[in-house]
């Protein structure tokens, strides 16, 4: 796992995270890896929380293949990982307290997840970078400036075989363009160093609502599989970026009511449930960084300020947590649970605290761990660096078949024309010749 980072502290925004690694571990091999992570990074508190979850998941793993330990210690220390699977693949966090515990959490999170994507993109390591700059409230300029200046540094470490970042929080599609702007001003190059670009400029088609739609199909796969439908379920949406807004579109699109989205201010409540209509609204509203939901406009709605939408006393069927990590504490949990939600799916990366999620599992809610759920965005980034590398490949062919039209051209003395029947035709007949002709 590849790590950059640039930055302060971050708040952890449940107020329960666990950093008790050995907790519910009993696998013996298992601790003494977990110990030495801890006694490591102690103060690395989204990281020791993002590990202690898989490896919960991995003990019987690891109960029937012992060998495999090794490798897990291995991805629990970006600096020691070995091989990969693939270039590096992750996105980019611009957000005020980014710090290297956050990187690393999401590297780690971003290494399962590829590996799930079934493409090839860094299945045993994955990058995550960022910085504690927050695009919130900055001019375009200032944004500009900062996208170029983080390029300068990064340029070394990317390129469209060995690490190819894409957007996270807080780097959009404009951050992308300026980044990659600066990029090819210093290699010179037009390569697909990352992902999430313009469309004039090599992005893939649906990119921007990849994430946020796939969270939706994998919701309705998991419901399918419990006889079940997104047809007319009451859904709440945290967050209102990317992820949020395309999440709640399809959702609306599908027939399920979202009744709440969310930013770091507080929540709108729709009790009929948000329109296509208002879900652009919201859209519109947040194109801007600065943009903030007091500005959302509708007869029907409720602003709470301050409030999470998991705090909603209405009867809720199912739980997008589409805003950051450990937005979802234990109390928040409780209350999904008294409200009888069923379903809960992660759009963010890690958005429940490991108390959380026990209590969801524990009260039988159907839980998409975010690994999972909101792998749509990276596979179509994945899509994105095939379709570059066909591009680049395309332009190495036009070159090829040029320099052999010209070249015969110029042996024959003849024109480009007439040069590339000779080249052709010359390839042709050696392997007619070649294959004994009659
Ligand atoms: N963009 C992508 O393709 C993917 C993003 N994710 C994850 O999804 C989450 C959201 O990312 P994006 O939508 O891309 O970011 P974004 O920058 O487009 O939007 C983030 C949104 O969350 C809101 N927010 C931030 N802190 C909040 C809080 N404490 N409570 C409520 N709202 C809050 C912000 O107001 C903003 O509207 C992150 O966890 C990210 O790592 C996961 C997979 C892919
Ligand atoms: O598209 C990418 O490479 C990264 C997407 C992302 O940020 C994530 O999967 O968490």
């Amino acid at each position: 796992m590849g790590a950059t980072v640039n930055g302060q502290q971050q708040h952890t925004q449940g107020g329960d995270t666990p950093t008790e690694l050995l907790e519910g571990i009993s696998h013996e091999g298992l601790k003494r890896v977990l110990q030495a992570v801890q006694h490591r990074d102690p103060d690395q508190p989204e990281f020791l929380s993002a590990v202690k979850e898989v490896a919960q998941s991995l003990q019987p793993v690891f109960e029937r293949q012992p060998e495999l330990l090794r490798a897990f210690e291995v991805m629990c220390e970006p600096e020691r990982q070995a091989s990969g699977g693939g270039p590096y693949k992750g996105g980019l966090r611009f957000r005020e307290g980014v710090n290297l515990s956050v990187i690393k959490f999401l590297g780690f999170e971003q290494m399962f997840k590829n590996a799930l994507t079934t493409l090839p993109m860094g299945a045993g390591k994955a990058s995550r970078g960022g910085s504690d700059f927050d695009p919130k409230d900055k001019s375009d300029a200032e944004i500009q400036r900062f996208c170029q200046s983080f390029m300068t540094e990064l340029y070394r470490h990317i390129g469209g075989r060995t690490d190819i970042p894409a957007g996270d929080i807080g780097c959009g599609a404009k951050e992308i363009g300026y980044l990659y702007g600066q990029f090819k001003r210093i290699t010179g190059l037009f390569t697909g160093a990352l992902t999430g670009k313009g469309l004039d400029f090599g992005g893939s088609e649906i990119r921007p609502e990849a994430t946020g739609y796939g969270v939706v199909f994998f919701a309705e796969c998991a419901l399918a599989g419990a006889k079940d439908s997104i047809r007319g379920k009451r859904c709440l949406v945290s967050g209102s970026g990317n992820v949020a807004q395309f999440c709640a579109l399809k959702l609306v699109e599908s027939g399920a009511l979202v009744l709440a989205m969310s930013d770091s201010h507080g929540t709108v409540y729709e009790p009929e449930g948000f329109s296509r209509e208002q879900v652009h609204q919201v859209m519109s509203i947040k194109a801007s960084h600065s943009g903030r939901l007091t500005d959302y406009k509708s007869d029907t709605c409720t602003y709470m300020e301050g409030a999470k939408p998991w705090a909603i006393d209405t009867p809720v069927d199912m739980a997008f947590p589409c805003a950051t990590q450990h937005e979802v504490c234990l109390q928040d949990a409780q209350q999904l649970v008294q409200h009888g939600c069923k379903y809960l799916f992660q759009g963010a990366n890690m958005p429940c605290t490991d108390r959380a999620v026990h209590h969801l599992e524990d009260n039988g809610v159907l839980f998409g761990p975010g690994k999972a759920a909101n792998a749509g965005g990276v596979a179509v980034s994945g899509l994105e660096m095939v379709q570059n590398s066909v591009n680049a490949k395309l332009k190495e062919i036009m070159q090829a078949i040029y320099k052999t039209s010209k070249e015969a051209a110029d042996a024959y003395n003849v024109s480009l024309a007439s040069g590339s029947n000779i080249a052709s035709f010359k390839k042709v007949a050696e392997a007619v010749l070649a294959q004994g002709a009659v």
